[in-house]
């Protein structure tokens, strides 16, 4: 319990002890992102009916089977159909009806010829013209059929779904207004730490502004939840106990950072052990080696390391994992590509050592460049990367040129690899 472990085994024990939240019914415009806690059904028949997916005319396909270029088929227009208008009346031999994108196919047409391809006999193309045929067209040409995307009480959505964007829209057609999602974690962060002031603050001697609440705060709403920043707690053992204790009655996971580790003023992991069951004190990694997690009163508790590195490393390599399982997802690893090593690593710690690292692309591929300054004690270097450049365990050191997993951070149009 207390002996060094794998990431892996760290992510799947924190895995272990948490459990998809309860769920919330929230509108469908808000459910973006989040986890669908229920099939969710049309109300309707999407499309509700056959409708044109062309501006043309609505024929008889018969009707045309001889039109060539040079013996046109001539029908007489004898109504317009405007998307949003219904023509339930015949068409008769030598008849068709002028119709518009998004407008109902009358029962009597089986099949819709575009403009573009429609002479003009007489008239303007409107209700009392003639227009000519040059080719036969397919029955059902240009025809969205009636249920083509669902039926009525057809589950579009399965429980276990992210609803994306485009998802939204879906349900808002299939008339779900209301989604029922998995809860956001409400995650409470508390630094440790006798040297810590708040941000705000200019800081005297000794002393330090506490910059990792707010940055784990940012990770945990990137990851979804809702964060409660708590008082900096000082380094007594009574005072993190009553932090702890305080805040598992109101959240849903805990995250401290500093004094995870085995100096004289450290001690979220006697705190834990005291109050309710440590599962886990260090990882095999670095930034972070210093990882507690455990239960108190059955809530999860995370003690990230104070150096804010670490703590970061900490939190998006494990916490993020289970706090994206409290929302309901299945998958937890951030996207990893192969990249050269633009110059030679050294590895001199045989942790598997996650460098913070820049990605880009050239002919070859991917190129990994890692920071000059891989201080654990620093921000700095993660804002600036991009990835995550993995030396595996081991003191294996690489040369500019070989292959290097490398762990993508926030992906988006931003990230330019
Ligand atoms: N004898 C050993 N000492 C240390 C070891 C070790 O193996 N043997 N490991 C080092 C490593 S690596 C880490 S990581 C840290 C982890 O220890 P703690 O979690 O107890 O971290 P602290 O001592 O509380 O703080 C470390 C560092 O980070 C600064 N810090 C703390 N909290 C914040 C905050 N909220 N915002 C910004 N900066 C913070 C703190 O002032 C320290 O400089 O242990 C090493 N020691
Ligand atoms: O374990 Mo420390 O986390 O390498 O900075």
């Amino acid at each position: 319990m207390t002996e060094m472990i794998s990431l892996e085994e760290a992510q799947a024990l924190v895995l272990a002890n948490v459990a998809p939240l309860s769920t919330e019914v929230v509108e469908v415009l808000d459910a973006v992102g989040r986890v669908s806690a229920a099939d969710l059904a049309s109300d309707i028949d999407i499309a509700p009916f056959a409708h044109s997916a062309m501006d043309g005319f609505a024929v008889h396909a018969a009707e045309l089977e001889s039109a060539s270029e040079d013996e046109p088929v001539k029908l007489d227009v004898i109504a317009e159909i405007g998307a949003g208008e219904v023509y339930d009346g015949p068409i008769e031999a030598g008849q068709c009806v002028r119709i518009m994108t998004g407008a109902p196919v009358p029962d009597a047409a089986d099949a819709v010829v575009k403009y573009e391809i429609v002479g003009i006999v007489s008239g303007d193309g409107k209700p009392g013209s003639r227009v000519s045929f040059t080719a036969p067209t397919k029955l059902r040409n240009n025809i969205r059929e009636a249920g083509e995307e669902a039926h009525a009480g057809e589950v579009i959505v399965h429980t276990g779904e992210v609803i994306t964007s485009a998802g939204v829209g879906f349900l808002a057609g299939c008339g779900v207004l209301q989604v029922p999602v998995y809860r956001r974690p409400k995650v409470a962060i508390a630094a440790t730490g006798s040297e810590l002031i708040d941000p705000s603050e200019v800081p005297s001697a000794g002393k330090i502004r506490n910059s990792n609440s707010l940055a784990i705060a940012a990770c945990a709403k990137a990851a979804g939840c809702i964060p409660t920043i708590l008082p900096i707690v000082e380094d007594t053992y009574e005072a993190l106990e009553k932090t702890v204790l305080d805040a598992v009655e109101t959240y849903d996971f805990v995250v401290t950072t500093g004094g995870a580790a085995n100096g004289d003023f450290d001690f979220i992991k006697p705190v834990v052990e005291g109050t309710g069951e440590l599962l886990m004190t260090t990882v095999n990694m670095r930034p972070g080696k210093a990882q507690t997690f455990g239960l108190v009163k059955g809530k999860p508790v995370f003690g990230l390391p104070g150096n804010p590195a670490a703590a970061y490393c900490g939190f998006e390599m494990i916490v993020r994992q289970a706090l994206r399982k409290m929302q309901g997802y299945s998958h937890f690893n951030r996207p990893v590509v192969r990249a050269r090593l633009s110059q030679d690593t050294k590895k001199k710690d045989p942790r598997r050592i996650f460098l913070r690292a820049t990605l880009t692309k050239d002919d070859e591929g991917y190129l990994v460049t890692p920071a000059q300054n891989q201080s654990s004690g620093l921000f700095g270097p993660i804002q600036r990367s991009n990835c995550m450049a993995i030396m595996p365990e081991g003191l294996e050191s690489r040369a500019a040129g070989s292959m290097i997993d490398c762990m993508l951070l926030d992906v988006s149009e931003e990230v330019l690899i």
